[in-house]
């Protein structure tokens, strides 16, 4: 039976401090965010989720969005490289805490860099953006980890947003959906969905039918609850601030062994 767990990481006080890239800067509310972070994990949970709390990192003000500090895929636990220096030290409790759960762990090594937010799974397929955050290098080393273990890797250029998964990310059948303008190559994508907000291309898949999105996309819900999904929202303004969406603020953990 698959397991259900997500990883989690509390904000710290630190979080306004957080990169932005691809937006203009506006000041996150700290004591808001915790509330939203809060109300996140608590969706999970709602939705049968056991969430495990990563110990916080106060120093690290991106520290939250712990989506970007390990690649699950089966068993294995693909500890990265983030592309941006101020973020590396963050692996450091997300190791002790996969390793706890009986995850075997794998590593990205210099000159690699990858951030979990470019990895999209689909089934087997691994897509992988390789842009701002994750080298040619980080690349070959997340095929060298997994493709052994049956992943198909399909590289995606990445330029007009933070990570892959800023514009992309998969239904539960599998279509992937995404906002056309943010995407360099929606064509490597088969059976792909536009969606109208860019927000909107940020789905974590709850179970069954069940969708974790943005309250940011309202045009977006609207169109996969047509198409028959139960959609379920959670307000991040606080997060999307700081280029972080739904998919960025945990990991889910569905095969592990233990
Ligand atoms: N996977 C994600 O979408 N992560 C968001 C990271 C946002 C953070 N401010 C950063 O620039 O690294």
């Amino acid at each position: 039976m698959p397991s259900k767990k997500a990883l989690v990481r509390r904000p710290g006080p630190r979080l306004a401090e957080g990169l932005v890239t691809h937006i203009e800067r506006e000041k996150a509310d700290v004591g808001l965010a915790v509330e939203q972070w809060e109300a996140y994990v608590e969706a999970l949970r709602t939705h049968g989720w056991e969430t495990i709390e990563v110990d916080p990192e106060d120093d690290c003000p991106d520290s939250v969005f712990v989506e970007d500090t390990v690649v699950m895929y089966k068993n294995v636990a693909l500890i990265t490289r983030p592309g941006a220096e101020s973020r590396r030290i963050e692996t450091v409790g997300v190791e002790e805490a996969v390793a706890r759960l009986g995850c075997s762990v794998n590593w990205i090594w210099e000159p690699g860099t990858l951030d979990g937010g470019d990895v999209l799974k689909v089934g087997d397929t691994v897509y992988v953006g390789r842009g701002g955050r994750t080298n040619a290098a980080g690349v070959q080393q997340l095929r060298a980890a997994f493709e052994p273990l049956g992943a198909r890797v399909v590289a995606v250029p990445v330029s007009r947003v933070l990570h892959l998964k800023s514009a992309a990310t998969a239904l539960p059948d599998g279509t992937v959906i995404g906002h056309i303008p943010k995407l360099d190559r929606p064509s490597l994508f088969p059976g792909f969905l536009s969606v109208p907000e860019e927000s909107g291309s940020h789905v974590v898949l709850l179970g069954g039918h069940k969708l974790l999105m943005a309250q940011s996309a309202p045009k977006t819900a609207e169109l996969l609850t047509d198409l028959g999904h139960e959609v379920v929202t959670v307000d991040i303004s606080e997060f999307e601030k700081l280029e972080g969406c739904v998919t960025c603020l945990s990991v889910r953990l569905r095969e592990l062994y233990s």
